[in-house]
């Protein structure tokens, strides 16, 4: 499809206005559910339209960070209206360029209207302690200063609530700006910080950089104007940004991948961990960081967990996330097909039994979309690469497990550790999985998905920078601590 042909062209936001970028260059945004429908057209920059950015929220930091908390918590309540005003359409946008179901994506807007309210209020806490001084005429206490200008390099696979979980935090404690997008979700990142704009942040606060990641990602995380990055995505990236924010002293954050794993015992609601595992491994196409991935079934209960598996499985319909009854969508690129496909020859080659799906649509109406079907492997070995490397699709792997100590050893037998569920009704079996397994996130009878904005999220091991996002965890990032020492 030409450029021009395209439909709507989205701009860069730089220091309050719409800019094109410098070089001029555009990319298509195109529907991963039918590649014939274009989403619109936006920038390619490149590290001068990063600079004039970063100059822009460097400009603003002063002012911004002298508004009050309830000030600057006013405008992230303004930005929730708007967003609500705009949620169908926001939405929609979201659905048609990353293809995650209509009622998904209406709930991941609803829940970024929920983090800019929640955020809102963290405007009117406290940002520190009174300590008691050794010197009796002396008082000590703590409080807390922004970064300064802050790089947001967000992921497509929630372009709504990723980016807004961690500039709503950012901006209330006093930080300006500047987020990169994923390239595959450039045109619903434009259209949040038209929400931002629309609830009047002063020029300069919010920034937006589209393009390329590997052009516009190196040159926010080296720009020495950028004391802070805040990143969700791949392994590989994450570290890199780490070696390369340590190298210049700016601080980062990272939340990268996990292998997440389901523990089912015997004595476990096995209707409630079938479901929970479809829900947790299959919703979004399994693309998300906190996906179920490898399920560990006790063998007493394994041929019975399996047949309802792959029971309720077959029952799961594929297609056109906008349309109604549709319960899985396509892939979010044909680069993200392409990995979920081939993880899927590898689990074959290496010996794995695919017992369901695993295919992609090869005529009919979903022939022109990144589509593929859940798979359901069985006999899987904990050495295979399907249980050991995150594939982000729809592809769970079966392993038989002889006690809650095997399962366990299993699970922690991997570099990642983001996040875990064990169903079971046993209250010693539950305590001994809350102290023993290795994840940042511990689920009972719930799936290993869905996380809640008012509580820390993150990972163990290699998921994360070991830091936390949301909730008030979140001032721990976005500030640092003064420790005061007043003596008249
Ligand atoms: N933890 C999570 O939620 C996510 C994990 N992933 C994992 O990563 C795999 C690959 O997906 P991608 O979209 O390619 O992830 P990615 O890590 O390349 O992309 C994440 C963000 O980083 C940016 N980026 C890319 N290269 C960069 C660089 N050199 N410097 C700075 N920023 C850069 C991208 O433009 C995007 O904004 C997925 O298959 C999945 O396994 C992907 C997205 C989200
Ligand atoms: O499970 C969730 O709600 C959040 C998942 C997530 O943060 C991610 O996939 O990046």
């Amino acid at each position: 499809m030409s450029v021009q042909a395209a439909g709507v062209m989205y701009r860069n936001y730089i220091n309050g206005q719409w800019v094109p970028a410098a070089s001029g260059d555009m990319e298509v945004s195109v529907n991963p559910a039918n590649r014939s429908d274009a989403i619109g057209r936006y920038p390619l920059s490149d590290a001068g339209d990063v600079d004039r950015a970063v100059q822009a929220a460097a400009a603003a930091r002063r002012d911004w960070r002298k508004q009050t908390g309830a000030a600057r918590g006013e405008c992230l309540r303004k930005a929730a209206d708007a967003l609500e005003r705009r949620l169908e359409e926001v939405a929609r946008t979201m659905t048609r360029e990353m293809g995650k179901t209509l009622p998904e994506a209406k709930g991941e807007t609803a829940r970024g209207v929920a983090l800019l309210r929640y955020y809102a209020g963290e405007g009117m806490r406290k940002v520190g302690d009174v300590i008691p001084s050794t010197d009796s005429a002396a008082l000590m206490y703590t409080t807390r200063v922004p970064l300064g200008v802050v790089g947001v390099i967000t992921p497509w696979n929630f372009p709504v609530a990723i980016p807004i979980w961690k500039m709503a935090p950012a901006l209330v404690y006093g930080n300006t700006v500047v987020l990169k997008p994923a390239e595959e979700t450039s045109v619903t990142a434009a259209l949040v910080v038209e929400c931002f704009e629309e609830a009047g942040f002063p020029a300069g606060v919010i920034n937006l950089i589209i393009g390329k990641g590997d052009v516009v990602g190196p040159a926010l995380v080296d720009h020495p104007g950028v004391q802070g990055i805040t990143f969700t995505g791949s392994n590989a990236v994450g570290k890199q940004i780490g070696q390369q924010a340590l190298a210049r002293g700016a601080k980062y954050q990272l939340e990268m991948g996990g292998k997440n794993p389901v523990i089912v015992l015997p004595d476990a609601d096995l209707k409630l961990a079938v479901e929970a595992t479809i829900s947790g491994g299959l919703r979004s196409t399994g693309q998300k960081c906190t996906a179920t991935s490898r399920v560990f079934v006790h063998r007493d209960v394994y041929a019975a967990f399996r047949e309802l598996l792959l029971e309720e499985t077959k029952k799961l319909t594929l297609g056109d996330g906008l349309e109604d009854g549709v319960w899985m969508g396509p892939c979010a690129s044909g680069k993200q097909l392409e990995k979920v496909v081939s993880a899927i020859a590898r689990g074959v080659e290496e010996g794995a039994e695919l017992i369901y799906g695993g295919k992609r649509p090869g005529d009919g109406p979903l022939a022109d979309g990144y589509y593929v079907e859940p798979a359901i492997f069985d006999r899987v070995k904990p050495e295979m690469t399907i249980a050991r490397e995150e594939i982000f699709g729809p592809v769970l792997a079966l392993i038989a497990c002889d006690d809650l100590q095997d399962a366990l050893a299993m699970a922690n037998d991997s570099e990642l550790g983001l996040s875990a569920a064990i169903f079971t009704k046993d209250i010693g079996s539950m305590l001994s999985f809350i102290d023993d397994i290795e994840v940042g996130l511990v689920r009972i009878n719930a799936e290993t998905a869905g996380v809640e904005l008012q509580a820390p999220f993150g990972g163990m091991k290699q998921s994360s920078s070991h830091s936390r996002e949301q909730g008030q965890a979140a001032i721990e990032f976005f500030t640092s601590v003064k420790t005061v020492f007043v003596k008249a």
